[in-house]
C-alpha cells in the first residue's frame, strides 16, 4: 500500500436490491488507527455499508458497484475465496449479539482456536496467539476454557474482539457492538477499543444509532441520511457545531449531547 492511500477508501459506492439503491456513497476513507462512526436513523445505509466492505453485501443478495480498496486491494468485484480470506485476517466483524459468533456447546476457546487453524494454519502457535490476544482484551485467557453461558455479554464481546486480533485484523468493523449492553459494559467495549486504536493502530468503523456513543469514542463521524453521507467531521466539530438539519435532529435526540439546547 502506498503511504498516501489510506487503509480503507471508499469511492462511487452503490449498493442495491433490483431497482431500489440503498447506499450511494461518492467518498468515504477510514485512515490506520482512526475509528469512523457511521451515524443515522433505522434504515439509512449503515450495516449495508459494513456488510460491502466485508463482501457480504453482495451474498445478502444486493448489487454492489463502484471501489472499495482495502490496504490497497480492490474489494468489489474479487472472488468470494479472496473476500473470505480477508475476512478472516485483514478485516473482522464485531457483532451486535457476539453469541451468535459462538457455538453454544463448545467453550470458546475451541471456537477461537478452529478458526485461527483455519486461517492460520496448524502449530502450537494458535494457542499462543489465542492467549495473547486474550490478554489485549483485558481476559484471563482462562476464558477461553468456558461455555458461552458462562461468560457475560461485554466479556463475550471481548472474546470476539479478541478473535479479531489474533486472526491479524487491522480493520475491526463493529455494527451496534455496545447496543445489547447496559451503560457500564458498553463504556468498557469504547474504552477497549480506544486503547486498541492509541496502543496498536487498529482501524474501526463504528455503525450506531447513538451520537452520545459515537461522539465519545470516534475521530471522525460520518452522518448517513437515506443511503448517503451528508456530512462527515471531526466528531468534537460536529457534535458542537453541526452543519445539517438533519444532525442537529439527530443530536436534539440525545440529552447527554445538549439536546436540551437544541431542542
Ligand atoms: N437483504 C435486503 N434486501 C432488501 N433490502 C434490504 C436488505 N438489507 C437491507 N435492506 C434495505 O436497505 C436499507 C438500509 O438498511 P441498513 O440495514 O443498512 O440500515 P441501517 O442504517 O443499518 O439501519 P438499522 O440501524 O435499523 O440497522 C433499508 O431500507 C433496508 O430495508
Amino acid at each position: 500500500m502506498s503511504t498516501a492511500e489510506p487503509l480503507l477508501a471508499i469511492r462511487d459506492l452503490r449498493v442495491s436490491f433490483g431497482e431500489r439503491t440503498q447506499v450511494e456513497l461518492a467518498e468515504l476513507t477510514l485512515g490506520a488507527g482512526e475509528i469512523l462512526g457511521l451515524a443515522g436513523e433505522s434504515g439509512a445505509g449503515k450495516s449495508l455499508t459494513g456488510l460491502a466492505v466485508l463482501g457480504l453485501a453482495r451474498r445478502a443478495g444486493a448489487t454492489v458497484t463502484g471501489s472499495i480498496r482495502l490496504a490497497g486491494e480492490e474489494l468489489v468485484g474479487a472472488p468470494e475465496r479472496r473476500l473470505r480470506l480477508l475476512r478472516g485476517s485483514t478485516m473482522a466483524l464485531i457483532p451486535q449479539s457476539p453469541a451468535g459468533a459462538f457455538n453454544p456447546v463448545l467453550p470458546v476457546g475451541t471456537t477461537v482456536l478452529r478458526a485461527l487453524r483455519l486461517h492460520r494454519g496448524a502449530g502450537a502457535t494458535a494457542r499462543e496467539r489465542a492467549e495473547s490476544a486474550m490478554r489485549r482484551v483485558w481476559l484471563d485467557p482462562e476464558h477461553l476454557a468456558r461455555y458461552p453461558h458462562q461468560l457475560s455479554g461485554g466479556q463475550l464481546q471481548r472474546v470476539a474482539i479478541a478473535l479479531g486480533l489474533a486472526l491479524g485484523a487491522q480493520l475491526l468493523i463493529a455494527d451496534e457492538p455496545t447496543s445489547a449492553l447496559d451503560v457500564t459494559v458498553q463504556a468498557e467495549i469504547c474504552k477497549l477499543l480506544a486503547e486498541l486504536r492509541d496502543k496498536e493502530e487498529m482501524s474501526v468503523l463504528f455503525v450506531s444509532h447513538d451520537l452520545a456513543v459515537l461522539a465519545g469514542l470516534c475521530d471522525r463521524i460520518a452522518v448517513m441520511r437515506a443511503g448517503r453521507v451528508i456530512e462527515a467531521r471531526p466528531a468534537g466539530e460536529l457534535v458542537a457545531d453541526p452543519r445539517e438539519d438533519y444532525t442537529r435532529e439527530l443530536l436534539a435526540a440525545v440529552p447527554r449531547l445538549g439536546g436540551a439546547t437544541h431542542a
